[in-house]
């Protein structure tokens, strides 16, 4: 037991040494400041408890030795860390009855200045406390720094240089690091300016620095606030502070803390907390210190946004294409006042990097305020992704395969993913998600035809396949009895599927669900084949070469000729074209509509050849006048317009005595040349 804990926590301080790493030495970290602070929290439990402090653990270093040309340089006096707190109560506890200060905690790079007789010597960062970088040669590309100041002997300022969040919402769009990523926030790229070799390249970055504690001079004032003031009179424009006069209780603490949040909101200052130091001198040096911070402060970070639990289970349901979505399935958290037990693993990859496993404590977030994702897990090693997925797709049972492509994580690096797939084109959710997808309003649009009543019609084994929808007349007393249906609910499902039979070509393109193909494809195959499918179709069958197209690579190429070479979507394909009327584009309508014409609302039907125009065009024109596109003659036609060799359906418009038109009388009357 002790040896397992000895090695969490030798791997703990590991990993915590690689995002320092990251985070000072290449300014690009891979995990946020809220899921670092839990883990050094959680290294400092685990050091309590075995007795055992590694020497390069981050509870007892600083920063991080940094690796760049930049020359390095001594501080005579360590920088340091500060110890942090959340808690108001320890806080107050914290203050006792000294006097204290209640500064903005400035988000950006630590950066401390020697003047001596009134000229900068020497700007350097932090570093690892006491070995800095050299950065003088940047100090006139940041804002608030004086190179002569009227000071006579020696004066040491450590301030922070940060960018203002004005100005990192303007540079973020523009501006990459050296691996040609994007900045994540605004301290990172802070620090990467600072850092530049280039001070013509840091001028551009708008970088400020403000001082907020004075290391060496003003001797004779014995209070940090007196010391901070007196920088005014020298050109500098020191941190925002507080002091409180006398024992404040918890509530005033807040409300003195909110006031500071206000301030630098309103100043375009960025922040990460507020900072509490004792403002005595003498008596913040009697505190003494520890390898990584002084105890006369302390860091108040504002609550985190992240919220501990148990991973209790991961829940794996198959979608239409086949690719079996991983849930994490937790214990409850309350996340700004709603339940969530529930969040996207995404992928096998996910899951493998963040080993988990049911029963982990693991740490979820809500990404930008609505979507819950897991951060961390607090329990690594051990893990075993052959143990974690399910062997056979847990809907049909079928072998499940592991599918490798190439994407890009989060960062935008170039990785293999691992997706979980189950390939049985029987398996029943699979099913279920793709008639979903056929309904949905971007497909087939058929309203108020959810999930739940697809599951009750599938499960009935009314519906096999798309065109058993455009039948469920057959089985409409039965659905008009089944629970929670009526003959309201009927009519309103029917007469929406009726609606769904005037479509357009991009809709019944994604309908049909050809992999990869969406709005933006079928738009593009729309244009290319004059909005019919027929042209589509035959384009297919003639081995026609999709990667002319804008956008379309070798996998949407395969995937359009893969999928008309199965026998069963060609079938569905030309049999469930018979059931629609195809729209054309908006063009035809935006000519006609508007215009007078007596057939607004009325159902047309078209039946023979009318020269020069498909039956699509037609259809479309139909519609352009604000008519439905019957298919079939019905006692709801209004109308027949009859062409060239008419059939049936002449016959059965004059046994029901409906209006029959010429093609010319039809265009006349509708006022179309
Ligand atoms: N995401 C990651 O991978 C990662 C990795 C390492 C560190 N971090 C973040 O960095 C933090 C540790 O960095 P740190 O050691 O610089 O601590 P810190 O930034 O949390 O706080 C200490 C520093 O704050 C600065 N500071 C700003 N305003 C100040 C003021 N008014 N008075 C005094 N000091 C002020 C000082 O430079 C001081 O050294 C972690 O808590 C974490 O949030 C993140
Ligand atoms: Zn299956």
């Amino acid at each position: 037991m002790e040896q397992n804990t000895l090695m969490k926590q030798r791997e703990l301080t590991d990993r915590l040494n690689r995002y320092r790493d990251e985070y000072y030495n290449q300014n690009n970290p891979s995990v946020s400041d809220e899921v670092y602070d839990r883990l050094f929290d959680e290294l400092e439990n685990l050091e309590k408890e075995t007795g055992v402090q590694m020497s390069n653990s981050p509870t007892i270093t600083v920063g991080y030795p940094a690796v760049s040309k930049l020359e390095k340089t001594r501080h005579p006096i360590p920088l340091l860390s500060l110890e942090k707190e959340k808690d108001i109560m320890e806080l107050r506890r914290f203050m006792g009855e000294q006097q204290t200060m209640l500064m903005l905690k400035l988000d950006g790079l630590t950066i401390k200045l020697t003047y001596e007789d009134g000229e900068l010597v020497e700007a350097a960062t932090r570093g690892d406390g006491d070995v800095g970088e050299i950065v003088t040669h940047n100090t006139r590309a940041i804002s608030g720094i004086p190179a002569y100041i009227q000071y006579e002997g020696r004066l040491v300022v450590t301030g922070e240089a940060f960018i203002r969040p004005s100005d990192f919402e303007r540079l973020k769009t523009s501006l990459v690091d050296s691996n040609g990523e994007t900045y994540k926030n605004g301290r990172n790229l802070a620090a990467g300016s600072v850092r530049l070799q280039d001070a013509a390249v840091c001028l551009e970055r708008c970088v400020t620095f403000m001082p907020f504690s004075v290391l060496e001079g003003y001797d004779d004032l014995h209070r940090k606030s007196d010391r901070l003031r007196e920088l005014r009179t020298l050109g500098f424009n020191p941190c925002k502070y507080l002091v409180t006069k006398r024992v404040l209780p918890p509530a005033e603490i807040e409300d003195g803390i909110k006031q500071l949040q206000q301030y630098a909101r309103d100043a375009d200052i960025p922040i990460d907390g507020i900072v509490v130091t004792y403002n005595d001198i003498d008596y913040s040096k009697s505190c003494g210190r520890t390898g990584h911070h002084y105890k006369d402060g302390l860091a108040f970070k504002f609550e985190d946004e992240l919220f501990q639990t148990k991973l209790q289970s991961i829940e794996w349901t198959p979608g239409r294409t086949g690719e079996i979505a991983p849930v994490a399935v937790f214990k409850p958290v309350e996340i700004e006042g709603c339940a969530v037990s529930r969040a996207s693993l995404h992928n096998l990859s996910f899951i493998e990097e963040l080993e988990l496993m049911p029963g982990n404590r693991i740490l979820v977030s809500k990404r930008n305020m609505i979507i819950p994702h897991v951060e961390e897990n607090m329990n690594r090693g051990g893990f075993r992704l052959d143990e974690v997925f399910p062997h056979h797709c847990p809907c049909c049972g079928e072998p499940t395969r592991i599918h490798e492509t190439r994407g890009r994580d989060e960062n935008g690096a170039e990785r293999i993913i691992k997706t979980l797939f189950c390939d049985n084109p029987a398996c029943e959710t699979r099913k279920l998600k793709q008639f979903v997808h056929f309904v949905s309003k971007k497909a087939m649009n058929i309203e108020g035809l959810s999930e739940a009543t697809l599951e009750k019609l599938i499960g009935r084994g009314w519906i096999h396949s798309y065109l058993d929808l455009y039948h469920l007349d057959q089985h409409r007393d039965e659905i008009v009895c089944m629970d929670g249906f009526g003959e309201k609910s009927w009519q309103r499902l029917w007469s929406a599927i009726q609606q769904s039979r005037n479509t357009t070509f991009e809709r019944y393109v994604i309908a049909m669900d050809i992999p990869m193909i969406g709005n933006t494809a079928s738009g593009v195959l729309c244009r290319e084949f004059h909005a019919s499918l027929d042209e589509f179709r035959d384009a297919v069958y003639a081995g026609y070469d999709f990667r002319q197209l804008p956008d379309f690579g070798d996998t949407l190429h395969s995937n359009i000729h893969d999928w008309f070479c199965k026998e069963e979507n060609f079938c569905i394909w030309e049999e469930l074209q018979m059931m629609m009327n195809i729209q054309k584009p908006e063009t035809v309508e935006t000519q006609t509509a508007g215009r007078d014409n007596p057939y607004t609302g009325k159902t047309i039907v078209v039946t023979g050849k009318v020269e020069p125009y498909t039956r699509d065009e037609m259809n479309s024109l139909i519609v352009s006048l604000g008519a439905t596109a019957g298919s079939s003659v019905t006692r709801k036609t209004d109308y027949l317009v009859c062409g060239e060799k008419a059939g049936s359906k002449l016959s059965k418009a004059r046994k029901l005595g409906i209006p029959v038109l010429t093609p010319e009388e039809f265009f006349r009357t509708a006022n179309v040349a």
